[in-house]
């Protein structure tokens, strides 16, 4: 059987200390498979962000194993855990984190390098367009809007056409026929054989996806499918 893009047993986090110990997550088992495109919805503060963390390896866990793409970065150092990243992952966080330096174009292009991807320059500019930002390829982060910055975060997360696509938030600075075309093109990935894992906020995400995990107080509450989980957060039946 293929081996999941993600996977967590008993997955805990805890902050502070031995004084104020505060309980983000509380064993969560969590699977997604290629081809997957799962949302985590859930309350501010039950612990969302903090998974992704874990789960792409820039946190480690208290307690529990996680697995990505095949190999188990519990205990990993973190260089390992980078090196994984580039290899298999695409991500993108609230903050955009762009390199203020460098235009749109540049910092695609400069994270493909990184990854040792090939043709560089063409693949930079195909994602930049698949994002609407064709039109916005040698302008700066500074002098971008909030959206703009959104999509070329997200064209760079696309670029090198990861097997795995975390993401925080990705449509938050969008509007609805913006926030539509990204979720076109991240569909379409995971329509043949990549995987999703998005945080949101967003109810216009929905109908994109196969499973919403619903979290609350660092646990997962449910796991449904798209339907199911329609019903329950919209109240449509
Ligand atoms: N470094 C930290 N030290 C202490 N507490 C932290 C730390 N990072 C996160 N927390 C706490 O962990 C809890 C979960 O935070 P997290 O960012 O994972 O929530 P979230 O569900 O992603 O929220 P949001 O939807 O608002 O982004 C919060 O109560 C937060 O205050």
């Amino acid at each position: 059987m293929i081996a999941p893009l993600v996977r967590t047993r008993g997955l805990s986090k805890t902050f502070g200390d031995e004084g104020e110990l505060t309980h983000v997550l509380r064993s969560v088992d969590f699977e997604l498979r290629p081809g997957e495109l799962v949302l985590f919805m859930g309350p501010s503060g039950s612990g969302k962000t903090t998974f992704i963390s874990i789960v792409v390896g820039v946190m480690r866990a208290s307690g529990g194993r996680v697995e990505l793409c095949g190999a188990d970065i519990t205990d990993v150092s973190q260089e390992s855990a980078a090196a994984l990243r580039r290899r298999k992952l695409g991500f993108v966080f609230q903050t955009d984190n762009l390199f203020p330096g460098l235009t749109a174009h540049g910092n695609v292009a400069e994270v493909l390098r990184m990854k040792g991807c090939s043709h560089v320059q063409e693949r930079a500019t195909e994602a930049l367009e698949a994002v609407g930002l064709g039109h916005r390829l040698h302008h700066l982060p500074g002098q971008l809007s909030g959206g703009q910055r959104q999509r070329v975060s997200i064209a760079r997360a696309l670029a090198s056409d990861p097997a795995l696509l975390v993401g925080d938030e990705i449509t938050a600075a969008l509007d609805g026929e913006m926030a539509m075309r990204v979720m076109d093109v991240v569909r379409a990935r995971t329509s043949s054989g990549r995987g999703a894992l998005i945080v949101t906020h967003d109810e216009r995400l929905l109908q994109y996806a196969d499973r919403v995990v619903h979290m609350e107080d660092g646990r997962i509450r449910s796991d449904l499918s798209r339907r199911s989980a329609r019903g329950v957060i919209t109240g449509a039946p």
